[in-house]
């Protein structure tokens, strides 16, 4: 199996060096260049099997030889034992033919830890048999920081640096990033959005030079094995509802782009998705991206799901390369317009490629808190403002095609979103057991400037030295 950029000018690697490399170095994501394919038979194979199994079995076509598959039955089986519930991604009926595929039962309350705890833990694999260290740098608006810094803290082959928006997270998104005190842990309050953040990431991978030197790796969803963890619950719940015989459609709370993008590559491996549907808050720009083809910012706005206050989503360049037929000249384009000018055009072919495969739903402050709300009295599930924005989406989605069982994704814990939740529903959701303190624990971060030198400064002092 090998990777490509989306640029293309970066070699192609296979699984490991893709793993270990994060962001392409001319600036793209890495992609496979083809897709395992998934018939009725194999599909179907996969009901009853726990989780971590399917998990295993799933990823097993796209890592190769690079982890041996024992290795990584037994790596998958570690990533999902400490999930605080039997089936790990439980499905929860809402409404006939409604469901809500609860993701948020691993270590950090939300669905990245799918992906981080099998990550951290083929990364350190790779390092071990190479002998080597990495340096760690991830942005964050809440959620992958918490998973990464659970999931990597206390590792001896890596440092790991996570730059937060300052003020723009929850309270007890902030703890779980910067309560941890382990010495290999960096939490940096970053004065701006997450789009900053992001966008200090991106710059200090492409000089290469410092990337050399620090080595470099990255954990957000740049990284392809963090949307390969991620297309195994599509299956899984798909399954769980009767495909291959039945297909289901989805849909995600948007931000970033990766958990949609796996939905996607899951689609595309065969499973039967009718449906990929992009929830957003009000920060819409890819609902106004579908509608009239142009990728262009407003700012971004502060909402009661600021996981998702997101205006540059990275992986919309996977779909655009995979949209424009793997084509890295049209998506490099792209992307130098978007650099230029502030914004970009789709192509016409590209676009229609992505609105047959996709569609938008923008959810409102108001409908947002009114979900939560409905969910509470309608079902007695607390849900979390992002899950809200999936669940109204889908609401949407099936009142168009109600014949066609939807999913949407619930992607975080209710308490990690008290203060939101507690105003639409009247309860104060609880943090479980092994976060009980959490408030209460002493926190250590560290404020910089929305200045990549800053943080490239920070790095060089606090960074191990690299083997
Ligand atoms: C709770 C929650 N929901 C939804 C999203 C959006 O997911 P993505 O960035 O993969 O689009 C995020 C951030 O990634 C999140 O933390
Ligand atoms: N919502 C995310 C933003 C980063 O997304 P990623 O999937 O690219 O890591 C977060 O919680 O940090």
């Amino acid at each position: 199996m090998h990777y490509v950029s989306t640029r293309g000018t970066a070699p192609a690697l296979g699984f490991a060096d893709a793993l270990l490399t994060g962001l392409a170095r001319d600036g793209g994501l890495y992609a496979p260049v083809t897709l395992p394919q998934w018939g009725a038979d194999t599909i179907r194979a996969l009901a009853g099997l726990p989780y971590a199994r399917a998990a295993a079995t799933l990823m097993s076509g796209f890592v190769g030889d690079d982890i041996p598959a024992s290795a990584l039955e037994t790596m998958t089986a570690a990533a999902y034992a400490e999930f605080r519930h039997a089936a790990t991604a439980p499905l929860v009926q809402i409404e006939p033919n409604l469901f809500a595929l609860e993701l948020f039962h691993g270590p950090t309350l939300a669905f990245k830890d799918f992906a981080m705890q099998w990550l951290a833990r083929a990364m350190d694999r790779v390092l071990a048999e190479r002998g080597e260290r990495t340096t760690i740098l991830g942005a964050t608006s809440g959620d992958t920081g918490a998973a990464a810094i659970e999931a990597f803290g206390g590792l001896a082959r890596a440092d790991i640096f996570i730059l937060y928006p300052h003020g723009r997270v929850s309270d007890v998104q902030r703890r779980q990033m910067t309560t941890v005190g382990k010495p290999n842990v960096h939490a940096l309050a970053i004065d701006g959005t997450f789009d900053d953040c992001q966008r200090i990431v991106k710059t200090l991978f492409g000089d290469l030079a410092f990337r050399d030197a620090m080595r470099l790796s990255g954990v957000n969803s740049i990284n392809w094995a963090r949307i390969l963890a991620q297309i195994v619950y599509y299956f899984v719940a798909a399954v769980a509802l009767g495909a291959p015989g039945r297909a289901v459609s989805f849909a995600v709370p948007t931000g970033n782009f990766g958990d949609i993008l796996a939905g996607y590559y899951a689609r595309r491996m065969g499973l039967p998705i009718e449906r990929l549907i992009i929830a957003t808050n009000e920060n819409d720009i890819l609902a106004r991206t579908l509608a009239t083809g142009r990728y262009e910012p407003r700012g971004v706005k502060a909402t009661q799901s600021p996981s998702m206050d997101i205006e540059v989503s990275s992986n919309f360049e996977r779909l655009l390369f995979e949209a424009s037929g793997q084509d890295p000249e049209a998506v490099t384009r792209m992307m130098g317009d978007f650099a230029a000018d502030g914004w970009f055009a789709i192509p016409p072919a590209a676009l229609e490629r992505i609105r047959a495969d996709f569609g938008a739903e923008r959810i409102d402050e108001t409908e947002c808190a009114a979900e939560m709300t409905r969910v509470w009295r309608d079902c007695g599930l607390v849900i979390d403002p992002h899950s809200a924005v999936g669940v109204g989406a889908a609401r949407r989605a099936l009142a168009a095609s109600p014949a066609t069982p939807i999913v949407a994704l619930g992607t975080a814990h209710p308490a990690k979103f008290p203060d939101a939740v507690e105003r639409a529903t009247g309860v104060r959701p609880a943090l479980p057991p092994h976060l009980a303190d959490l408030m209460d624990r002493p926190e250590r971060h560290v404020a910089l400037p929305n200045d990549p030198a800053a943080v490239a400064g920070y790095l060089r002092q606090r960074a191990r030295a690299p083997a």
